[in-house]
């Protein structure tokens, strides 16, 4: 049943279409129903060969190289074509391996990966994987979570869903559980919570009447295909391979053309302008992405870091401003029960009995078994076993539950006396607005805890003789009777993770829902430089000046879950990469705002569920490792990217060149082939290189601008040079069509691969910077394999080499050293004159990128029957046409 449909309907009218009650399905009738309609997916996340294989082959070049060769087969250059079909079937093997691996790790990261939801199984509430859920699952919905399939509503408190990612509104749509009427628009079903939304405040119960591609979210998702989100980075790697498809394509068929009208066979100019043009194109560069994201993340784990997608490595690299909590974060977050003054600041016992009353934990024989931090650190502390006959007192007869925006919680209590009184507890500043008095000693009290830097929270109470329940209406007229004091101590190691931040380029901000005074403190503590201290009533207050806020504010303190996620999005639209660190349910919603939402393992189920990165261990160098893990990955796959724009480039613009002066073909196209497969093999090692820190002191950013600018200023270095090596070949070795091919070959595999220790660093002279040993050993062995190859007797024949004289090797090692010095001095002109472009690019996220970062908590291992069936009870399932197969 579609959410239009069953918006127009009473509750027990869907759960009779639906086959399901209030009290949910049975546990035997959800598993049949799943079996049925398959999971709650949109998405496979199994890595499997056949696509991979076939991204790789899909490439319309080497498509038309091997009908080339095929043709030239027939044409008798059978050897030719074989060679040809060789080192083709070598190098789509190659890039193969390397994307499946990667696929293979991504497969694992998904496995390790669960979100989960709450729903009432035969009327018990379980928890379950959002993908086992069914039509007729009856789910519990709290603040910051994703709504995981389409719902029909049936009770609400305050809830209302940011439904930006189906219908473009930012502003949340508050949530009743009438029917509406039939037309209704998507963007008004008031009545259903609609499957990828957020929960933005309050909380619900709905029952399940779409789910996987049935739903509206899936249908969208599904549309999208598989594909994960792009990074930035990968945007622009598409872009520039797509100019150099587009210059090898232009030159390519200069050099066809011109072939031919010298008269040169067709066929065999054909087959040499395309291996130039594969030797042009960056076939390999998706696989080096691929598996220096792969390798990236299993680093990342290592120094434990887990990344949810591969891609979020990236996102990490580019974080320019960190938002983050203070309790647990910056301060120990293990809190300590201090203790308990009365009204006048004097030690007293009573406000912790009260605190005790007016709690939350789940306790177990005097033990607190779970629950909020504050309420839990209260049961733990050794004073409160002292407390047991005096709690036995008193009978609890409601709540009102602690929220975030209230920052309160109450009870009703009866002693055995048969008094009624309801405690209130929460923060200072809102519970001293609701008492009827306070004594100054309590101010000064206060005060002086604020600025040590200790979380207090105060208690209060109020006679309430003939009432029996309780809501936030009746938190006034309170008599204040104390406070409790918590020690949160700072973090030792933060101090220096927040300066290594600060050296990474990383603004980090605080946002809490302490006390201004607390937060201050404890970032003065850590040597955080706070410039201006801004609360929630600050932002309310700002309106339009928010960014300006924005700019000059280092701590904002009592601010509420909505506070925490309207920060975020005002500080995204200023351009700059967001990433929020935050462990509570208060933490979710600013985590889904954030371009990278980050949580650690400890943190609350809905804040871990919103996250793209959980931390294993909650500590800022763990983050700073990240970041750097990500800048790391994006300064060597830019290695790799301007190696291609350089020496790379100009080696084939060069003999494409020579095609036309020379009688012969200045390398044979098998030739060309295995150059090219050679020099890509030496680059598979980049991932594995060492980083220059310079290189990773700044956040990244992907400038096509640089690459155009650094391949005009080295292309014509690279084949200058070349020109001066085919006289030197021509002219001093007298070289005949196979020695000429044979030494260009040779040459050119080495001054390719070698001039990576000169590319991979800014640093003058290169040798400052040392290159990783698997890297450095890739690049010399290419180079060794490159000279072999003509002594290797038959194959050598076969591959049209011809031993070279003993003084080649001598010109070439001159060759390679003037070259190598020559690049150095354009680089370092290059850096001299290159000037970044002073402001970022605001990031332009397309809306399908949100539903694909979203999508990504409905993915299955395998995706099995198609989704989108209406289960009705005793019918046999319907398919829906609509829906294509998973
Ligand atoms: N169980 C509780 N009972 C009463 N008051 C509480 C309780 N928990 C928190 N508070 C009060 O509410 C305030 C806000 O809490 P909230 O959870 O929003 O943020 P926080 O966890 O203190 O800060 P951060 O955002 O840095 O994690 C606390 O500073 C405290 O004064
Ligand atoms: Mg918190």
């Amino acid at each position: 049943m579609t959410a239009a449909e069953a918006a127009t309907l009473g509750v027990s009218d869907v759960f009779t279409r639906l086959g399901s009650g209030p009290e949910g399905l049975g546990k035997d009738e959800a598993a049949r129903r799943l079996r049925v309609v398959g999971p709650n997916a949109v998405r496979s996340y199994r890595a499997r060969p056949w696509p991979v294989l076939w991204s790789q082959l899909r490439s319309p070049l080497l498509l038309l190289l091997a009908v080339t060769a095929v043709a030239s087969a027939f044409l008798g250059q059978a050897s030719d074509a074989v060679i040809i079909g060789v080192i083709l079937v070598a190098s789509v093997g190659l890039g193969f391996f390397n994307e499946y691996k990667a696929a293979r790790t991504a497969e694992a990261l998904h496995s390790s990966i669960r979100h989960r939801c709450v729903v009432l199984r035969d009327g018990h509430p379980r928890t379950v994987d959002v993908t086992e859920l069914v039509p007729g699952d009856v789910v519990d919905l709290q603040l910051g979570q994703v709504v995981p399939a389409d719902l029909r509503l049936l009770a609400v408190a305050g809830l209302e869903c940011d439904e930006s990612v189906l219908t473009g509104e930012s502003v949340p749509t508050e949530k009743s559980t009438g029917p509406v009427a039939a037309g209704t628009p998507l963007a008004e079903l008031t009545c259903c919570a609609l499957m990828g939304t957020v929960v933005r405040a309050g909380s619900g119960t709905g029952v399940v009447t779409a789910a996987g591609g049935a739903a509206e979210f899936g249908r969208i998702a599904q549309g999208l295909g598989e594909h994960q989100p792009e990074t930035e980075f990968q945007t622009g790697l598409g872009k520039f391979s797509m100019l150099l498809v587009q210059v090898a394509g232009a030159l390519t068929g200069a050099i066809f053309i011109i072939n031919v009208a010298l008269h040169k066979p067709v066929i065999t100019a054909l087959l040499f302008s395309l291996s130039i043009a594969v030797g042009l194109t960056p076939q390999l560069l998706p696989a080096v992405v691929s598996a220096s994201l792969a390798s990236g993340s299993r680093q990342l784990a290592r120094s434990k870091v887990l990344v949810k997608r591969l891609v979020c490595i990236e996102d990490l690299g580019d974080v320019d401003v960190l938002f983050t909590d203070k309790t647990g974060t910056l301060t120990e977050g293990s809190l300590r029960f201090m203790r308990s003054a009365g009204p006048d600041g004097t030690a007293d016992d009573e406000p912790l009995l009260l605190g005790l009353l007016c709690n939350e934990a789940v306790t177990e024989n005097g033990r607190a078994a779970g629950g909020n931090p504050l309420d839990v650190a209260l049961w733990d502390s050794p004073a409160a076993a002292g407390q047991q006959p005096a709690l036995a007192r008193y009978r609890r007869l409601g709540t009102v539950p602690f929220d975030h925006e209230r920052r309160l919680v109450s009870v009703l209590d009866e002693d055995d006396a048969g008094n009624r009184m309801m405690i209130t507890k929460g923060a200072p500043e809102e519970l001293l607005k609701r008492c009827t008095a306070i004594p100054a000693a309590a101010r000064t009290a206060l005060d002086a805890e604020f600025a040590s830097g200790n979380r207090v929270i105060a208690v209060a109470t109020r006679e309430m003789p003939s009432v029996s329940s309780l809501t936030a209406a009746d938190e006034h007229d309170l008599t204040f009777r104390g406070i409790l004091v918590f020690l949160d101590p700072p973090k030792p190691e933060a101090r220096e993770a927040l300066q290594r931040l600060a050296r990474l380029g990383v603004t980090v901000k605080v946002l809490t829902g302490d006390n201004a005074v607390v937060a201050a403190k404890v970032c003065a503590d850590l040597g955080l430089p706070v410039s201006q201290v801004a609360t929630g009533a600050d932002i309310d207050n700002a309106g339009d000046q928010l960014g300006e806020l924005l700019a000059r504010t280092t701590v904002f303190a009592r601010v509420s879950p909505e506070h925490k996620a309207q920060i975020v999005r005002a500080q995204r639209a200023t351009g700059t990469d967001v990433a929020f660190l935050g462990d509570g349910v208060n933490d979710a919603i600013a985590l889904h705002a954030a371009d990278v939402g980050i949580s650690v393992d400890s943190a609350a189920d809905v804040a871990k569920d919103a996250a793209d990165v959980l931390l294993l261990e909650k500590d800022l160098n763990v983050l700073a490792d990240g970041v750097m893990g990500g800048r790391r990955i994006f300064a060597n796959t830019m290695k790799y990217v301007l190696m291609g724009t350089s020496s790379n480039f100009g080696n084939m613009f060069s003999a494409a060149g020579a095609s036309i002066f020379l009688k012969f073909l200045p390398m044979l196209p098998s030739q060309i082939l295995l150059n090219n497969l050679l020099y890509d093999t030496s680059q598979l090692a980049i991932p594995t290189d060492n980083v220059d820190p310079e290189q990773v002191a700044q956040p990244t950013r992907w400038d096509l601008g640089f690459i155009r600018k650094f391949m005009l200023f080295m292309g014509p270095i690279s084949s200058l040079f070349d020109f001066t090596t085919f006289g030197i070949m021509l002219w001093v070795f007298h070289a005949g069509e196979r020695l000429f091919q044979t030494g260009w070959f040779v040459e050119s595999l080495a001054t390719q691969t070698l001039v990576i220790f000169v590319i991979r660093t800014r640093r003058v002279p290169f040798f400052r910077s040392v290159a990783s040993s698997p890297m450095a050993l890739a690049a010399v062995g290419i180079t060794a394999v490159g000279a072999v190859l003509p002594y290797t007797g038959h194959l050598a024949y076969i591959l049209g080499f011809q031993p070279l004289p003993g003084a080649f090797f001598l010109a070439l090692a001159g060759i390679v050293a003037v070259y190598l010095v020559l690049v150095e001095i354009g680089k370092y002109w290059f850096y001299r004159l290159y000037r970044a472009p002073a402001a970022p690019k605001p990031r332009h996220r397309t809306p399908g990128h949100r539903v694909r970062r979203r999508a990504a908590r409905f993915t299955v291992h395998t995706l099995h029957p198609a989704r989108g069936h209406n289960v009705s009870p005793g019918k046999p399932v319907k398919q829906d046409s609509k829906v294509p197969a998973g």
